[in-house]
């Protein structure tokens, strides 16, 4: 076997604090079980005991003694994964462990008996009960794990509640009130019963006693309780049986029970006579609000008694009504929650003193569905059962966690289930609970018997805060049939009382199952006036509903125009916006182009460009030289001629021509062609030089006409652009006449609100002027909308 590690699953460390959530106590590390507070005020930690019962004899031939419940003293116990078990097998992947061990406030062995369980368990919070203090007890654990045998027991075996009812009966011994006419009312109070109601009330409780009267003894006052109901009793030396705890002489005590089960989320009254015909559904209950935060089963059915044998048989009447479902698991099993609950009153003459609470809860088992085999409508009661235990479950550990840690308190859902919302106050303070964890030993159930026992440690860390005196808070109310209170400051309301006692107009559920006992003129009666009433309680609600329609149609319209009128605004801020961002766009465009423009000519003339100065002096250079060409041109011809008449002048006339006369014409003449020669070539130059800058000029033009080209190309783009703006203003102009729309179907709805309200029989004049008000209110903003079209079309005309 692997080495186990041992858990311990109790915070021992945990610092509880006080359970009643709206009390500041001081936080106090509680190294006891019961601790004073300031005030008075009690605090303790739940206590959780547990109870281990025996194998029965089939299971221990079916092998199901596999040492996995070790009860190491009467605090502690070990649980030990058995062979098979989903833990053993997560503690073998590493997951876990395989041994656990929990601590209780007590542990009860297979050998404890079940006095021995009440006294060390119950007896304390029966003796608060009978001092006038609520109690709780829960048996929580796996189906077949003897909750139901540690609550009722058997008859030679009696539970818990047969001891509780025993005690009471010995504390009330002589002081029974036996007049029937004070019943508890709503979860605190009291009422008065006239004589009829009396009577009903006796009818009733014989019809189930009649019922049961043959069965046997579930309580075993013959047997199992009766020898503790025969002297001596059950509690021989505590002050609860002397009938002498320090009460008043004159005091009376009248015990009331109530038996219901939570069955699918629904209550059902387990003291409502047998249905006739099975197919007829029981009538679910439903849990309401006394208005002072106590939960209370309405219309739930309380009978009084008198003796223990009427407990007994009111108990076995419940339990017949109970429907068990077969289940694998237990054949026997309930799928119910059952509640059994006392109410002790105080009586004291007529009027109600104090009202103790007791109820005993017997939780329905929480096995998982694939292990119980449930299908259909079994698989739906597991799932509530289990959700019930869940929000009971939440509950605590939010309790828990708020008493660790009140910076961060959390939410506690205790009206998620049926259970924990009746249990609410006892868990805040007004009574004190306890559980009684039951489980047995066995290994097929080892995995959700370990899942109970982490509940329970949870549970066991909760703690009470219990005020010194809880009655002030509870003092019941004594209250007639319409729950108007018949006693004022401890003094029977007489006008009250009569009216209460004469009003004989009013039916509820209980005169209705009598109403066949009245005469038929009366019902007539009783039936014209409920007419009467029922039309008057319609007009008063048709009147109401016009009233809050109006109202809200008024609202409405108010919204409506409002919310108009800002989306109008909204659209012309925007189109403004729009507007502004496109003109802004379209001088951007028209710069940006111009500057392009500019850049692209000055880009193409920087290479070419010559100042006009020096071109008007080349030219007149040009001009000038030109000039000295044509000279020199005329004078070389002159000279031609010159040169051919000179020698013929010299042949014809002159005989003997100087040679230094010949010698100077020579050279002038070769000066004079020098100098032509150069002349042509400077010519020459001088044309080259025209014919670039010509060249040049016409590059110059050129460019000058791409410029052009390109500047008329963005002013096409720049139409195209003053086109989508003209685009833009025309679907602005879409949007107010959509506007516009809007506006007429809004006076058209203004028009039939109009016509409703003319049509309304009930339209009180003020609010007819001031709906009118609102209206030209609203309105007069409309009227204003041809002055923003004006604006508009001005704008569109300006853009
Ligand atoms: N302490 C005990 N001593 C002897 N027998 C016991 C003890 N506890 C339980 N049993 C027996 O075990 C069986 C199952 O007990 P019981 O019906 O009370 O279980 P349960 O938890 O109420 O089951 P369920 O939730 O299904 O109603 C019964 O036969 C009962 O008599």
């Amino acid at each position: 076997m692997s080495p186990v590690n041992l858990t311990e699953e109790e915070g021992v460390d945990m610092q509880p604090v006080d359970m009643d959530l709206t009390c500041i106590a001081p936080r106090a590390s509680i190294s006891s079980q019961q601790t004073a507070q300031p005030g008075g005020a009690e605090q303790q930690t739940m206590r959780v005991y547990l109870r281990v019962r025996p194998f029965s004899k089939e299971e221990l031939a079916d092998d199901e003694d596999q040492g996995c419940v070790v009860i190491e003293n009467n605090q502690t116990v070990t649980l030990k994964a058995p062979k098979g078990s989903a833990t053993l097998k997560s503690s073998e992947k590493g997951i876990g462990t395989s041994l656990h061990k929990f601590s209780f406030s007590q542990i009860f062995g297979e050998e404890m008996t079940q006095s021995e369980l009440f006294e060390d368990t119950v007896k304390s919070q029966t003796s608060d009960f009978l001092e006038g203090k609520n109690a709780l007890i829960f048996s929580y654990g796996v189906t077949n794990a003897g909750k139901t045998y540690t609550i009722q027991g058997t008859p030679k075996e009696p539970g818990i509640l047969p001891r509780v009812l025993d005690a009471t009966f010995h504390y009330i011994g002589g002081r029974l009130y036996e007049g029937m006419d004070l019943k508890p009312y709503l979860r605190n109070d009291a009422q008065y019963l006239d004589p009829d109601q009396v009577k009903q009330e006796r009818s009733a409780q014989a019809a189930i006693f009649a019922s049961v009267k043959d069965e046997c003894d579930s309580f075993g006052t013959s047997g199992g309780l009766g020898s503790l109901s025969s002297p001596p009793s059950p509690f021989p030396s505590s002050p609860l049986s002397t009938g002498q705890s320090g009460e008043a002489g004159s005091d009376q005590f009248a015990l009331w029970v109530a038996f219901y089960e939570i069955y699918n989320e629904c209550v059902y009254d387990l003291l409502q006579p047998h249905l006739c015909s099975k197919s007829k559904r029981r009538a679910a209950h439903r849990v309401c609000d006394d208005g002072a935060g106590n939960a209370y089963v309405k219309d739930l059915r309380w009978i009084n008694i008198q003796t223990l044998g009427e407990a007994s048989k009111l108990l076995q009447f419940g339990n017949k009504n109970r429907s068990a479902a077969a289940t694998k698991m237990n054949q026997s099993s309930s799928r119910r929650q059952t509640i059994f609950t006392m109410k002790l009153l105080k009586i004291d003459g007529t009027t109600v003193e104090r009202i103790s609470e007791f109820s005993l809860c017997d939780l329905a088992g929480s096995e998982r569905c694939n292990k119980t085999k449930t299908f259909g409508e079994r698989l739906k009661e597991a799932g509530n059962i289990n959700n019930s235990l869940l929000i009971l479950g939440k509950c605590i550990s939010a309790l828990r966690n708020n008493q660790t840690d009140r910076v961060k308190s959390s939410y506690i859902p205790f009206r998620e289930s049926k259970l924990t919302k009746l249990f609410q106050t006892v868990f805040c303070g007004k009574g004190r609970a306890s559980m009684i964890v039951n489980i047995n030993q066995c290994a097929s159930t080892y995995d959700e018997t370990l899942h109970v026992m982490k509940f329970s440690a949870v549970a066991k860390q909760v703690v009470q805060v219990i005020p010194a005196k809880p009655l002030e808070s509870l003092a019941p109310c004594l209250v007639d049939r319409d729950g108007k209170p018949l006693v004022r400051n401890g003094v029977i309301d007489s006008q009250a009382l009569e009216s209460y006692l004469s009003d004989d107009e009013l039916l509820d559920e209980e005169d209705e199952a009598n109403m066949s006992l009245l005469p038929q003129n009366d019902l007539v009666n009783i039936i014209e006036s409920l007419r009467t009433k029922l039309l008057a309680e319609r007009r008063r609600n048709l009147v109401q509903e016009m009233e809050i329609r109006k109202e809200m149609g008024d609202a409405m319209l108010q919204q409506l125009m409002e919310s108009e009128e800002l989306r109008i605004r909204q659209i012309e801020e925007q189109k403004e916006s729009y507007q502004e961002k496109l003109e802004n766009t379209f001088e951007m465009y028209k710069d940006a182009i111009k500057e392009h423009a500019y850049q692209c000519a000055m880009n193409n003339l920087e290479d070419d460009y010559v100042p006009l100065d020096e071109f008007i002096a080349e030219q007149d250079k040009v001009e000038a030289l030109k000039r000295k060409v044509t000279e020199l041109e005329s004078l070389k011809s002159g000279i031609g001629r010159d040169v051919c008449a000179v020698p013929t002048v010299d042949q014809s006339s002159q005989t003997q021509p100087s040679e230094a006369t010949e010698a100077a014409g020579d050279d002038r003449v070769k000066r004079l062609y020098k100098e032509k020669c150069a002349m042509e070539k400077m010519c020459e130059d001088k044309q080259l030089l025209i014919l670039s800058l010509e060249k040049r000029l016409i590059d110059l033009s050129q460019t000058l006409e791409k410029v052009r080209d390109g500047f008329l190309e963005k002013s096409s783009a720049l139409e195209v652009l003053q086109k989508k703006c003209d685009d833009q203003a025309q679907s602005m102009d879409d949007l107010m006449q959509q506007n516009a729309d809007k506006d007429q179907e809004v006076e058209s709805l203004k028009k039939e609100l109009a016509k409703l309200s003319q049509k309304s029989p009930v339209q009180p004049k003020t609010k007819r002027g001031l709906l009118a008000n609102i209206r030209e209110a609203v309105n007069s903003p409309r009227s204003s909308s041809p002055g923003r079209k004006l604006r508009k079309t001005s704008k569109a005309a300006h853009s």
